[in-house]
C-alpha cells in the first residue's frame, strides 16, 4: 500500500487521463511505464472510467493505478471495487472526505486556497491537490501558501504543461504535478502509444 505522500513521489507527473475507450487503457498505462511514468490517474469523468481501471488493475500490475474526478461518496466506493489504488478529488467536501477516509486508501483531496488547506490539515490530511492550480494563481501562490504552511505537501494540477511543469517542481513543498498533456485525445483515438510513450520520457525527465 502506497502512502498519499509516497504517491507524489512515484513520478515528477502524475498524468490524469481522460479515456472514451476503456479497452485502450491498458495499452495507455503500459505507454506510460514504457516512458518511466510509475502511476495513472483515470478520471471518473467518461462512462468507461471504472472499466479502464479494471482493467489497467488486472492488467498492468506495475503501473499504480487510480481514479480521479472522485466526487461522490457513491463515486469513492465504485472506484475501490474497480481495482483503484488512490482515490483524487478536484474540491472537497466533508461527506466526500468521510467516504474518501472509509475506504481506507490513500487518496489526494483538492484544495485551491490556503483556507481550504488548511481545513484539511485540521482533519490530519497532509498531502494535497491543488485545483485549478495555474487558475487558482499557479506557482507563485503555492511558493506563498508555503510560507504559513510549510508541512503541506501538494500535487498541482490544471493549466499545467511540460513547460511550467518546473515552475513548480521547484517548490519544497511540491512533490509532483498533475496534467493531462502526456495522453492527447487524438493520440488515444489514433492508439498511438509510440507519441505518449515519448511524452512520458519528456515528463518522466523532470526534476522532481
Ligand atoms: O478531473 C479532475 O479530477 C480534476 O481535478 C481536473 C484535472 O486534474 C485537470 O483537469 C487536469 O488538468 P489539465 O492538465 O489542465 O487538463
Amino acid at each position: 500500500m502506497t502512502t498519499s505522500s509516497e504517491l507524489l513521489d512515484l513520478s515528477p507527473v502524475m498524468p490524469v487521463v481522460v479515456l472514451d475507450d476503456a479497452e485502450a487503457a491498458p495499452d495507455v498505462a503500459r505507454a506510460l511505464l514504457a516512458g518511466g511514468i510509475g502511476t495513472i490517474e483515470l478520471t471518473l469523468r467518461t462512462p468507461t472510467a471504472l472499466e479502464a481501471i479494471e482493467r489497467v488493475a488486472a492488467q498492468v500490475p506495475d503501473i499504480v493505478v487510480g481514479a480521479g474526478t472522485v466526487t461522490t461518496p457513491q463515486q469513492a466506493n465504485e472506484a475501490v471495487d474497480a481495482g483503484a489504488a488512490f482515490l483524487v478529488t478536484p474540491g472537497t467536501t466533508d461527506s466526500l472526505l468521510d467516504a474518501v477516509t472509509a475506504t481506507g486508501l490513500p487518496f489526494l483531496p483538492g484544495a485551491a486556497t490556503v483556507s481550504e488547506a488548511m481545513r484539511l490539515a485540521e482533519r490530519g490530511l497532509d498531502t494535497l491537490k491543488f485545483f485549478p492550480a495555474e487558475a487558482s494563481g499557479g506557482a507563485a501562490a503555492l511558493k506563498a501558501f508555503a510560507g504559513p504552511l510549510p508541512h503541506l505537501k501538494f500535487c498541482p494540477t490544471g493549466g499545467i504543461s511540460v513547460a511550467n511543469a518546473p515552475d513548480y517542481l521547484a517548490l519544497a513543498t511540491v512533490g509532483c504535478v498533475g496534467g493531462s498533456w502526456l495522453t492527447p485525445k487524438d493520440a488515444v483515438a489514433a492508439r498511438d502509444f509510440g507519441t505518449i510513450e515519448a511524452l512520458a520520457k519528456e515528463s518522466s525527465a523532470l526534476a522532481g
